[in-house]
């Protein structure tokens, strides 16, 4: 601990954040995904003007009604330091709100430089910081440790690809490592042990797991251990990919209360009408209650 974490009032884990949000609204997190089509259908141009508009009715659309809310940041990296600009500011939004942010931007490197993507995501008055990111374990799960730390440091989470949802995934994280588990199995251990002093308070963990609802019963076949994890499970793939009810309570099973269900094209497509959009949501809101708490 140093001399500043000292006097930092204690803050909130992300996992008990989420937990909280998931109690109160539910187990949806809708995504921001402005792809040029949807920017198209919404009557938007394809430009920073136009993400903004489509992002900030999104973020006021969707207020109260989810847990949490994933923009993806390649529809805004796509803009240049432009569509930078106006993530920065559907982050803001989402804070200024009291909205979880779950930022997916799949960042993974040799550990000194996944210090400084944890300083640009993790940091306290970062200008891209979100409450939790997702995180690519691809250079080894200790290389994720200053993206980790950080995040534990600050209160927030991280989400480590482990099962994706894209059915190229299975190629690489069903196969097997050195020591006998399937890789995604020993990211699920990684992930264990990075929750262990949250599971002996009885808390849940702020290290989760990507797991994709449209991933069947590989969870099962690998022998994961989901509950063990004691971690959010973010599972996109809901709508759009094909996964609905069935497949969230197929895949999770036993870990079902911990798993935060994801779907974006599927309720943006509903826009711009502000109603529209909150009826999508409200029913892909039901639709993961339905499967995941009963
Ligand atoms: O395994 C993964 C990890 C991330 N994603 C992201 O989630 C959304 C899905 O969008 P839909 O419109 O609901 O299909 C998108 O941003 C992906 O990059 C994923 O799909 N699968």
């Amino acid at each position: 601990m140093t001399a500043t974490d000292q006097h930092r009032p204690p803050v909130a884990s992300f996992g008990a954040r989420l937990s909280r949000a998931m109690d109160e609204r539910g187990p949806l997190c809708v995504g921001i995904d402005p792809h040029p089509g949807l920017l198209e259908a919404w009557g938007l141009t394809d430009s920073a003007a136009g993400l903004r508009d489509f992002s900030l009715r999104a973020v006021e659309a969707l207020e109260g009604r989810v847990a949490a809310v994933k923009p993806q940041s390649a529809f805004f990296e796509r803009h240049g330091s432009a569509g930078l600009a106006v993530l920065e500011e559907v982050l803001a939004a989402l804070r200024e709100l009291g909205v979880l942010s779950v930022l997916d931007v799949k960042r993974g490197d040799i550990g000194s430089t996944m210090g400084a993507y944890a300083q640009a995501y993790l940091a306290d008055g970062a200008p891209l910081a979100a409450d939790a990111i997702t995180v690519s374990p691809y250079l080894g799960y200790g290389s994720l440790g200053p993206a980790l730390d950080l995040a534990a440091r600050t209160g927030r989470g991280v989400f480590v690809l482990a099962l994706t949802s894209n059915p190229e995934g299975a190629s690489i994280q069903h196969a097997r490592t050195a020591q006998g588990p399937a890789v995604a199995a020993s990211l699920a251990e990684g992930a264990t042990r990075s929750n262990a002093a949250a599971r002996q308070a009885g808390v849940l963990g702020s290290v989760g797991l990507v797991v994709g609802a449209t991933t069947g019963i590989a969870v099962t076949d690998l022998g994961i251990d989901l509950v063990g994890v004691n971690g959010p499970l973010l599972a996109p793939g809901v709508g759009a990919q094909g996964a609905a009810g069935p497949e969230l309570a197929t895949v999770f099973g036993p870990a079902r209360g911990n798993v935060l269900a994801s779907t974006s094209r599927a309720v943006l497509s509903a826009g711009p009408d502000p109603q529209g959009l909150r009826r999508a949501a409200d029913a892909a809101g039901e639709q993961a209650l339905r499967a995941l708490r009963h």
